[in-house]
């Protein structure tokens, strides 16, 4: 059992800090929205993010990041990849304070646009300086929702220290989420960011109006280029790509209705704007942003992403989706297998 600062009380934040206390942890959210504190507080609630659910009423959810931070062993960060950094920089300063050490455990999923850096980069930059050992990531097909209602899920837990992968899956696995060690922590974020852009897609060809070949096809090739920019550019091991957080994680966000990047996606397909979406949809909708950070990775690494790069081109040059789908069903043929 463990004391654990939960930073982000969206969606996922807040279902995972309530299992962690179903688990026996001592748990504190913190989240930047006051009036959402307050609703978990009083009414351990969270409407505007998981309807028809109660948290854990042991849960309590704070504005005060020092308050959060407090005795903490482990600190969870669940925000949008926007924040990571800004909120990381501010954990340093309490941390500095404190002279404390937690384990940091990363469920973001998502590349910094500009840096191009995953989240396990950033949070050893601003908080653990030469010491990667002390981040974990978990990520894997899991949708806030299901694990809500306690379906079943299995997620990876990565880290480059293998004892510390270990506690985390000790400290959140229960009996309808089971955790896997998994020592290929780039590898395990690559799949679980860029899986995002490609969710974007499917959800586009859905809103065109395109079938489950189409959707198979997509889905096959998406994980070719997520590989490709694993191994070539963040020295992902390509096992990897065929586990929970690759193949796993795709397959849910391409085919699941509680997916905010495939909901996105498929408005854009039926002719809405992206602002229009983003501004509908109520929670992140990380592949939007990523998809800036693989566009300038696959221009600078020349890492061949096609799928990705029309994305990027749909949602931030004005492309045509009809031309975009001709332009990349007529490149050049080529063999299946290239990495
Ligand atoms: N939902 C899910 O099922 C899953 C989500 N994830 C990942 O987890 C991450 C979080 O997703 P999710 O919980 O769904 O997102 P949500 O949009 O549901 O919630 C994110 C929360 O973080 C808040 N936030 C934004 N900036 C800050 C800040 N500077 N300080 C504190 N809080 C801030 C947001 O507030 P505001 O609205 O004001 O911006 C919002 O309340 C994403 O990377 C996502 O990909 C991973 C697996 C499953
Ligand atoms: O990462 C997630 C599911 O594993 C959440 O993102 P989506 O809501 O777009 O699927």
């Amino acid at each position: 059992m463990a004391k654990i600062a939960v930073l982000g009380n969206g969606s996922w934040g807040s279902v995972l800090g309530s299992m962690l206390a179903d688990n026996g942890n001592d748990v504190v959210l913190y989240g930047n929205i006051d009036s959402v504190n307050q609703e978990i507080n009083e009414h351990h609630t969270n409407t505007h993010y998981m309807k028809n659910w109660k948290l854990n009423p042991n849960v309590p959810a704070t504005g005060d990041l020092e308050k959060a931070l407090e005795g903490a062993e482990i600190v969870l960060f669940v925000l949008p990849t926007k924040a990571v950094r800004i909120v990381a920089k501010n954990v340093r300063k309490v941390l500095d304070k404190s002279g404390a050490t937690p384990l940091l455990v990363t469920a973001t999923k998502g590349i910094e646009p500009g840096s191009k850096k995953l989240i396990s980069d950033i949070l050893t930059e601003e908080i653990y300086p030469n010491n990667s050992e002390k981040i974990v990531a978990i990520s894997g097909p899991s949708h806030a929702e299901n694990v809500a209602q306690k379906d079943l899920t299995a997620i990876a837990c990565a880290s480059t220290s293998e004892e510390n992968a270990k506690r985390i899956q000790e400290v959140f696995s229960n009996n309808y989420v089971r955790f896997y060690t998994n020592d290929d922590l780039v590898g395990v974020e690559v799949g679980g960011a860029v899986k995002n852009v490609i969710a974007i897609a499917a959800g586009i060809l859905v809103g065109q109006g395109y079938g489950d070949d189409a959707k198979a096809a997509l889905m096959t090739r998406g994980l070719a280029e997520i590989t490709r920019l694993g191994v070539n550019y963040f020295g992902a091991k390509p096992m990897t790509f065929s586990g929970l957080s690759g193949i796993g994680d795709l397959i849910v966000t391409c085919t699941s209705v509680n997916s905010r990047n495939w909901r996105a996606g498929k408005q854009i397909g039926e002719g809405k704007s992206l602002d229009y979406v983003l501004e509908n949809m109520g929670q992140v909708v990380e592949g939007a942003t990523t998809v800036k950070a693989v566009h300038e990775l696959a221009q600078e690494k020349k890492i061949d992403m096609p799928i990705s790069e029309a994305i990027y081109r749909v949602l931030y040059e004005n492309a045509n989706v009809e031309d975009e789908i001709k332009q990349m069903m007529g490149r050049t043929p080529k063999p299946e297998i290239q990495l």
